[in-house]
């Protein structure tokens, strides 16, 4: 579905952040992007959207090509992009017109418009807010309205870039819980995360490491496999609190099991 073929990318010549990456990511997947600060996953996504294109070889997304610029039109309505900071997403004044703004965008029919605003707003739980400014909502109420934003324009994948990471654990938990929902609901999720609790909510894992892919496989195998500080990554809470109450690596392994069903969606 998604085609990544030995995939390149520099802001300055000479100074590549994507090397040779390759990788297919099937409909209805759920995985996560990890690795330390500057590994290039950011640009990952971007490179994902359309947003940058490949200076290396290529991006497919449902036979359609990034490097073409009507294609990559296409792969821009099909793939929604929610950033970290939703401040920096919000361009108009209140929460309908940013939605509104979006369909515009992408020429959705006026008379479709007011619909897809509503289920929208229902999606993310945020009716009672239509006519809210961006300044009158909490910082997860904030990235919310940037969600229903983009789920609004009805893309069939969305990548989520550490979207969770300003938020409290309650705006946390909200937006994760809507990641499983889409996820359930059969768009495809990729998220780019530090938290590692959170890729337990994944069943796959892609991990960069100076621009490079050196790991992908679900869960079990990265948590068991990967020597996660080496990558400037840290353990999961569960896993942490287990090794410092100096629990059995089976007892942890039950903790982890219960940290992911909090997430699940079987
Ligand atoms: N617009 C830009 N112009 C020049 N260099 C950039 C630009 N954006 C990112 N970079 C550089 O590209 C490299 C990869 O950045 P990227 O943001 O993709 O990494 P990241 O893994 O998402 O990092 P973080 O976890 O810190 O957000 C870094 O060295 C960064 O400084």
């Amino acid at each position: 579905m998604l085609v990544f073929d030995q995939v390149g990318y520099y802001y300055r010549r000479g100074q590549e952040v994507v090397k040779k990456v390759s990788f297919t990511i099937e409909k209805g997947e759920f995985v996560s992007i990890v690795g330390g600060n500057g590994s290039g996953k950011s640009t990952l996504a971007k490179l994902m959207n359309g947003l940058q294109l490949a200076k290396q070889g290529s991006v497919v997304f449902d036979k359609q090509t990034a490097s073409d610029p009507d294609q990559a039109r296409n792969i821009r309505k099909a793939i929604g992009l929610v950033f970290q900071n939703p401040e920096d997403q919000f361009i108009t004044t209140n929460v309908t017109d940013e939605i509104v703004f979006g369909l515009e965008n992408i020429r959705v029919p006026a008379d479709e418009i007011a619909a897809r605003v509503r289920s929208a707003l229902q999606a993310v739980g945020l009716e009672r807010y239509a006519d809210a400014a961006p300044h009158e909502l909490s910082g997860g109420q904030k990235q919310r309205a940037a969600v229903a934003a983009v789920i609004a324009m009805r893309p069939r994948f969305i990548v989520f870039d550490e979207a969770t990471s300003m938020l409290d654990p309650e705006g946390r938990n909200e937006l994760m819980q809507l990641m499983q929902d889409f996820h359930k609901q059969g768009i495809t999720i990729v998220q780019i995360t530090h938290h590692m609790d959170e890729v337990l909510a994944s069943r796959r894992v892609l991990l960069l490491d100076q621009s490079e892919l050196v790991f992908d496989g679900p869960p079990d195998r990265f948590f068991r496999e990967v020597p996660l500080e080496t990558y400037g990554l840290e353990q999961p809470f569960a896993v942490r609190i287990g090794q410092q109450l100096g629990w059995s690596g089976e007892a942890t392994a039950d903790w982890k099991g219960r940290a992911a069903s909090q997430w699940s969606t079987e």
